[in-house]
């Protein structure tokens, strides 16, 4: 749907094995520096490159800079684990970054630790969107049956250079001191949010789930798995913002090419004719989607690929303000239910597929085109049941 990638990062293989999970139809994308890349999508149809940074912010902002010049992303989001700075933040939370704070800069005076802030804020448009999705709790679809339910709480994240697993330390009570309102801590944030600043402001968010409290007891705590249990939450909220994101942006760019089409003379379909012997190029202003040549085609699409046509039409319509915008985004939350339905590939995900389109034909019964593709979809898959 969109043409340009979210870009999701992590540090440790098992926070990038929870992003991974959620993708289909991977490939692989080499650097020529070596880094390797994978390239998946969503159910909704937006294309993620996903990458393993390692632990730190200084390879964390390499690589961050690296994703960024190779994907010319719409967002960034950083997806992992951190310890949890206070008691009333728990074991499998998800922490958003509404700041990150480099908590390492500072002054060594005689009479003590000075510090030298730097600070980076979460863009306005994620964070409303990763808000709105936490109200409505959409994103919890992702979940594994038997996770249980975790609390999202928005605020800042402390990031510096060392693992953090003590409550006593000084440079616990320092950091606990000087950043009173941290929620967690870890060590690659700061290095993501400097390379998207130095990106013209890259919208970036980080999102990670607690799987310690950062007080000694991370042994305890890794060793009974919360690492996986906590990255499973936050890579569910992410995908979830992934998606929605990637929507935002379709609008903008159908709203964009709308208003450019209305002021253009060229139509939105193009006949080129050639007479006698003459060769005729494409003459268009813009191609979108499929390109046909010769006559109409009357292909038959899969299911997925009639999900995907009907995503693009309704789209248009609302772009043509043929359905409302809270229409548009109920009907589309119904289409990725029913596109990860499908992509289940099982009769009971086929089943859980239909169900979602039949709320969705009645959603859009009063748009009789959207309505007629809307049963179409539902006979392909009845078709292949
Ligand atoms: N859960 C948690 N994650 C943290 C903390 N500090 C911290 O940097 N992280 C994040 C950022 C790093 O990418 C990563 C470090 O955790 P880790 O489990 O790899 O730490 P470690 O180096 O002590 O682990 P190990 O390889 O020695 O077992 O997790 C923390 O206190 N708790």
């Amino acid at each position: 749907m969109n043409e340009r990638p979210v870009v999701i990062l992590t540090a440790l293989d098992l926070e990038y094995e929870a992003v991974r999970r959620h993708l289909s139809d991977l490939r692989l994308h080499r650097h020529r520096a070596g880094t390797r890349f994978e390239i998946g999508r969503l159910p909704n149809g937006c294309h993620v490159a996903l990458g393993l940074v390692g632990k730190g912010n200084q390879p964390a902002a390499v690589l961050t800079e690296r994703a960024i010049t190779e994907f010319d992303p719409f967002a960034l989001l950083f997806v992992g684990v951190a310890g949890a700075l206070w008691p009333d933040v728990d074991l499998g939370d998800v922490v958003i970054a509404t700041h990150v704070y480099a908590y390492h800069g500072g002054t060594s005076e005689d009479d003590g630790l000075k510090a030298r802030p730097r600070v980076w804020e979460i863009s306005h448009e994620p964070d409303q969107i990763a808000r709105h999705l936490v109200r409505n709790g959409t994103w919890k679809r992702r979940l594994p049956a038997d996770q249980a339910a975790a609390e999202v709480r928005f605020g800042p994240i402390a990031a510096g250079e060392v693992v953090q697993d003590s409550a006593i330390s000084a440079h616990a009570q320092w950091v606990r001191q000087t950043y009173n309102d941290a929620l967690a801590i870890e060590m690659e944030a700061a290095g993501v949010a400097q390379a998207a600043h130095l990106n013209r402001s890259l919208p970036m968010v980080v999102i990670r789930g607690i799987s310690d409290r950062a007080d000694g007891t991370k042994v305890k705590t890794d060793g009974v798995g919360w690492q996986a249990k906590a990255v499973t939450n936050a890579a569910a909220l992410a995908l979830a913002l992934a998606e929605e994101l990637a929507r935002e942006t379709l609008r903008g760019n159908v709203a964009d090419r709308t208003e450019k089409a209305e002021g253009e003379s060229m139509p939105e379909i193009v006949r080129n004719v050639a007479k006698g012997s003459a060769h005729v190029g494409v003459q268009a202003g813009r191609i979108y989607g499929n390109v046909s040549i010769g006559q109409p085609s009357q292909a038959v699409l899969d299911p997925a690929g009639q999900l995907a046509d009907l995503r693009h039409k309704l789209s248009k319509a609302c772009a043509a303000g043929d359905v409302d915008v809270a229409t548009f985004t109920a009907a589309e939350e119904e289409i990725d239910v029913a596109a990860q339905s499908l992509s289940e590939n099982t009769d009971q995900g086929k089943n859980k597929a239909m169900i979602a389109l039949r709320r969705l034909r009645g959603l859009l019964m009063d748009v009789a085109d959207l309505a007629s593709k809307v049963a179409s979809v539902i006979a392909a898959i009845r078709g292949t049941l």
